[in-house]
């Protein structure tokens, strides 16, 4: 169902306009000012505007200028007087698609409004914020692509993405098997999710299973069930992943990690399309999709003897590397801002954006836990943020600082990336004399804290930036270690 904006300072003409549309059903959001409808742009997914061009807190012509910059993508109606066709052609001009006079006929307005949504841009968009205008989910880049995503995807626009998406178009209508790879928390199970909401299997169910979870002894009975009594604490009677899934798609994460047996069972399921529960002795007939993950070649644990290799070419119809966020760094402030949206929602935040130093810094960072860090980092600092923008003060230490830490470990490939400042790959030998030399004639207590933070560094790096063993590792409590960090973000934001 389409979703417009009406824009008018009017109260009751909103509430005329909101009645009309809704019984037309049409959903439909209201806002009373320039300023309200911008808020409503950036927490919901608008087709389509309908815009009295005189408000009282802009004009017309302003307001439709900040539209088309966030948003070019939604049409916009503008409602004019009539003796002011005048103004309708300027605001044409400065991209409206279209123009009603006042006063207002209902079937014209549905007309237009129709009109409008079939030729105008009108594809749901991600709402975006004011400070990250890059990061628009389904720009005009790739409005031409026939995949049309779910809401809650968002489509990377690095080149790397599209053509996972192109890929993604092509395997989701047929029945393939896919093993998707790619690190934790890069996107796996969201992208199996995807190709199930593309493929004809949409309307029955997605089961998702994280076999790294599963134990050696209840693995079989998840994935196909079991019979009463047929094992210790089998209390009832319990339908596997793979009945429960009929019709639809079942998601095998960390496939790799499942036992041998389990593995054989498995292997058998795929082969006769059959499943008998665990204590059951009849066959029971499937019909699913198997979409595996992981984050190992699965060629390379069938060779290590890991995995079974018949099983592995049974899923290997089709494979999908996600690569990791660090290899993609185009899309880090869109799945950013994507994150800042959710969290604005689960906190009833208005959040607008990220200033542009913490955009640098997140495009800089090297996310090893990919979009999951990205999303936990987005979300603990709205929690910390009371004013429009996510400013650096609010970032985790280890993220603001990983430049710097980026001195200690510029040797390392990846990390050399993420370093501008280091073009050329530097031993750690020749980096720390570096460090030394910027020190100034009588810095003693410069080359002291240096020392100090170089160590912190080193500790939180080795655990991984958990304080609390960072802490023990230095052997400082825990308060002595945050207030060493606090002075070095001090420092730093001088
Ligand atoms: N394309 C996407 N659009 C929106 N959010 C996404 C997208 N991809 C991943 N996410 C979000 O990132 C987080 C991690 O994604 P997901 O669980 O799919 O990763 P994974 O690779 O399956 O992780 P693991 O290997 O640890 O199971 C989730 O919170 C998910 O909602």
């Amino acid at each position: 169902m389409a979703k417009i904006l009406v824009v008018d300072d009017d109260k009751d003409m909103c509430l005329l306009l909101e009645r009309f549309l809704k019984k037309k059903n049409y959903e439909v959001v209201v806002a009373h000012s320039g300023k309200e409808a911008l808020n409503c742009l950036f927490r919901n997914k608008i087709h389509l505007i309908l815009c009295d061009y005189k408000l009282e807190d802009v004009t017309g012509a302003e307001l439709l200028t900040s539209i088309k910059n966030d948003y070019p993508d939604i049409p916009v109606i503008i409602i004019t007087a009539y003796s002011d066709i005048k103004t309708a052609v300027d605001a044409i001009k400065k991209g409206a698609l279209d123009y009603v006079t006042k006063p207002l006929f209902p079937d014209e307005i549905l007309l237009t409004i129709e009109k409008a949504l079939r030729t105008g841009a009108g594809a749901a968009h991600q709402p975006v914020t004011e400070g990250t205008l890059a990061a628009r989910n389904q720009s005009a880049d790739n409005s031409k692509d026939p995949i049309r995503l779910s809401d809650n995807f968002v489509a990377g626009k690095s080149p790397l993405f599209k053509n996972i998406l192109e890929q993604v178009r092509r395997v989701a209508p047929t029945d393939y098997s896919v093993i998707i790879y790619g690190e934790s928390g890069s996107g796996k199970e969201v992208l199996a999710k995807e190709i199930h909401q593309q493929s004809r299997r949409a309307k029955s169910p997605f089961v998702a299973v994280d076999c790294g979870a599963l134990s050696r002894e209840l693995a079989g009975s998840e994935l196909f069930g079991h019979e009463k009594g047929s094992f210790t604490g089998a209390v009832g009677q319990k339908v596997g992943i793979f009945e429960m899934a009929d019709g639809g798609t079942v998601f095998l994460d960390e496939i790799a990690n499942l036992s041998y047996d389990i593995q054989v069972s498995l292997l058998r399921a795929v082969q006769e399309r059959k499943i008998r529960r665990v204590g059951g002795n009849k066959d029971i007939d499937f019909n699913v999709r198997i979409i595996v993950a992981s984050n190992e070649e699965l060629w390379e644990a069938a060779k290590k003897g890991k995995f079974r290799e018949d099983l592995f070419h049974r899923f290997n119809e089709f494979s999908i590397k996600i690569p990791p966020l660090r290899e993609r760094r185009e899309d880090v402030l869109q799945f950013a801002t994507h994150f800042l949206h959710q969290a604005n929602e689960e906190l009833n935040k208005n959040i607008k954006g990220f200033t542009p130093e913490v955009e640098d810094v997140l495009k800089k960072y090297i996310w090893h836990g990919n979009l999951r860090e990205l999303k936990n980092v987005i979300k603990r600092t709205s929690l910390l943020t009371d004013g429009d923008y996510i400013e650096l003060i609010s970032l985790p230490f280890e993220v603001t600082n990983f430049a710097k830490l980026n001195f200690d470990v510029a040797d390392e490939g990846n990390a050399a990336a993420a370093a501008p400042a280091k073009e050329t790959r530097e031993t750690h030998e020749e980096i720390i004399p570096k460090r030394e030399e910027t020190l100034g004639e009588n810095s003693l207590r410069d080359a002291a804290a240096d020392a100090e933070y170089m160590t912190i560094l080193k500790a939180l790096k080795e655990v991984n930036f958990n304080k609390s063993k960072a802490a023990r590792l230095l052997n400082v409590d825990r308060k002595t270690l945050y207030n060493k960090i606090k002075q070095f973000d001090a420092n730093n934001n001088r």
